[in-house]
């Protein structure tokens, strides 16, 4: 059977004044992997990321989702043909309980979302969806914990649990490991490893033995541009790579 393509762009520019931030980048994340941005500070992966999860409008270039033309799309219009951005942590509602904080996602599923303050007993319904994917993401005993008593592993474990609760075939995320102590990136990892099955996956990511242990495949971009790509044996041991990321080390070393 022919491979599918995920997500695909073409051309993708952004500039900020007369700085090119996003320089004529063209990438295809194919389906059923976990794909990987990096690439040393500044070198345009944030900017990438919002242009391919819609919080940005590019200069030029296009995105395609399934071949579907989406780049004038907004992001809840992406959103519901299954292309989701992971929650931020500051998206989760620390007064509410985990389940009651996986109880909001699912109605922003379904179209409820800005309705939410209804009585209880109305969202009860979605009281067995919400425990499923608490135990989904091994949260299942920490249902009735408010999320500000969440370690921070456990939050982003939420965080990635409400992101789940939008269905998404596509999961968008932005440094999953980033604020994590050691247990929480090996624990954090297995969840993404395991939630990925069946799902496509591209993430910014800093922590490169992560990307080296998750991704397939890795696009390493440098002051805008692709600099590289290929799985991580290719891409760790391709010249240009180790003298753009050395590049950075040695400037800020000298700083
Ligand atoms: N809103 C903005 N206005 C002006 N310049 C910006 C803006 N956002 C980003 N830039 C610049 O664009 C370049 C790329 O930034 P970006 O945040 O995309 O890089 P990055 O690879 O994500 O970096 P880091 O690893 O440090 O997060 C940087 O030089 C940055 O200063």
């Amino acid at each position: 059977m022919a491979e599918r393509i995920a997500l695909a762009c073409e051309g993708l520019t952004k500039r900020f004044g007369g700085f090119k931030a996003v320089d004529n980048v063209s990438l295809t994340v194919r389906e059923g992997t976990i794909h990987a941005l990096i690439g040393p500070n500044g070198a345009g992966k944030t900017t990438c990321f919002n242009l391919l999860t819609k919080v940005l409008q590019p200069d030029a270039g296009r995105i395609a989702y399934f071949g579907r033309d989406v780049t004038r799309l907004q992001q809840e219009a992406v959103a519901r043909l299954g292309m989701v951005r992971s929650f931020q942590i500051s998206a989760v509602f620390l007064g509410l309980t985990a389940l009651q904080n996986v109880r909001v996602a699912l109605l922003q599923r379904t179209g409820l979302g800005p309705k939410f303050w209804r009585p209880a007993r109305a969202m009860g319904h979605l009281d067995g969806e919400a425990a499923r994917l608490l135990g989904e993401v091994g949260l299942e005993a920490d249902a009735g914990t408010r999320a500000a008593q969440l370690p921070y592993g456990r939050k982003r474990a939420l965080e990635i649990a409400m992101t789940l609760a939008l269905d998404p075939r596509m999961l968008l995320l932005d440094e999953p490991m980033a604020g994590l102590g050691q247990e929480d990136v090996a624990r954090i990892t297995a969840l993404i490893r395991r939630v990925s099955a069946h799902r496509t996956v591209l993430m910014v990511e800093h922590n490169l033995s992560v990307v080296s242990e998750l991704c397939h495949t890795i696009t390493v971009l440098a002051r805008g541009s692709i600099l590289a790509e290929g799985d991580y044996q290719r891409v760790s041991t391709d010249e240009r790579v180790i003298t753009a990321y050395m590049g950075v080390e040695a400037v800020q070393e000298a700083a």
